[in-house]
């Protein structure tokens, strides 16, 4: 293999010092499915398992910074976007995205933390829903994110598949709609709807644990990971919803609230 050659990959989102959620909790996923891991940071948070206590975007001029040593250096395969805070971030990303090529883009429109956090500014769906979307190879709402998107109300599985379609047809190649949200007691089950109109259900057994904090990010930084060795679409999000299944149903102690998952548990043969 050539020296430039390694699979590398790029994450563009927000930190989380306490290590569960954002950059923190792509890195590790990246780390763990032996991709080299790259990241742009676009914002920073206070943040822990109970929840984020603040956060600060940065200034523009130093994520074009970051995004334009990144492209004078590595080849970067496949890359994710998560939290990006508000309207003006996301057109940022946005402009870089379209100045270099980064590979395959997988986009996390990440809003609201799981402790009710915002991390996107409310008038920015429509920045995330009219300029990122387009751009995505790969887009992984969860119920709230794509009921923001489309302007459905999503109640059952059917509402799940229109939702995917008018992902579609706002130009999002690749649809997965994560179902933890869902209030189903038993499964937690994703709708994939593929750029080629296939789509199939990814169904896990619901894990009964408050300690799924980052679940979102280690899929879409899975799937990211995947593209980069290769893998098609269908493949790397199969291979990202066992990942994740696995990091959920062998929990680690860590923090008193929303704990991070584990991510080792794939590699040690944890997938459910
Ligand atoms: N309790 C659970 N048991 C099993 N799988 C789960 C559970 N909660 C979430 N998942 C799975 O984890 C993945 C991420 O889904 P989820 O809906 O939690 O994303 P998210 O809300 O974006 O996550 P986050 O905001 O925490 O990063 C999906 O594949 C979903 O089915
Ligand atoms: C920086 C950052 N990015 C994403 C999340 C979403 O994760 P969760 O919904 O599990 O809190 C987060 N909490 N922090």
């Amino acid at each position: 293999m050539m020296a430039n050659e390694f699979p590398q990959t790029l994450t563009i989102a927000g930190t989380d010092s306490g290590g569960g959620a954002g950059i923190m909790a792509d890195l590790k996923t990246m780390q763990a499915c032996q991709v080299f891991g790259a990241a742009v940071v676009v914002a920073v948070t206070a943040q822990n398992t109970l929840g984020v206590q603040d956060f600060m975007a940065l200034p523009q001029k130093l994520i074009d910074e970051q995004f334009a040593s990144l492209a004078a250096d590595l080849k970067i395969r496949a890359c994710k976007t998560g939290m990006l805070a508000d309207a003006a971030h996301v057109h940022g990303v946005v402009e870089n995205l379209k100045k270099y090529d980064f590979g395959l883009l997988t986009v996390d429109p990440v809003m609201i933390a799981k402790g009710g956090a915002a991390l996107l500014a409310d008038d920015a769906v429509t920045t995330v829903r009219d300029e990122l979307v387009p751009l995505a190879d790969v887009l992984t709402p969860n119920l709230p994110e794509a009921e923001r998107l489309t302007g459905l109300t999503i109640t059952d599985n059917r509402g799940m598949e229109a939702a995917a379609m008018a992902l579609q047809d706002l130009g999002a190649k690749n649809v997965v709609i994560k179902g933890g949200h869902e209030a189903t007691p038993d499964q937690a089950s994703d709708f994939v709807l593929l750029v080629d109109g296939r789509s199939f259900w990814l169904s896990a057994a619901r894990m009964d644990t408050v300690r799924t904090h980052g679940t979102g990010d280690t899929l879409s930084s899975c799937i990211t990971a995947a593209l980069a060795k290769g893998e098609d679409f269908e493949t790397a999000i199969r291979i990202a919803k066992d990942f994740v299944t696995a990091a959920i149903a062998n929990p680690i102690a860590v923090g008193n609230g929303h704990g991070p998952l584990n991510h080792w548990a794939y590699n040690q043969g944890g997938a459910e």
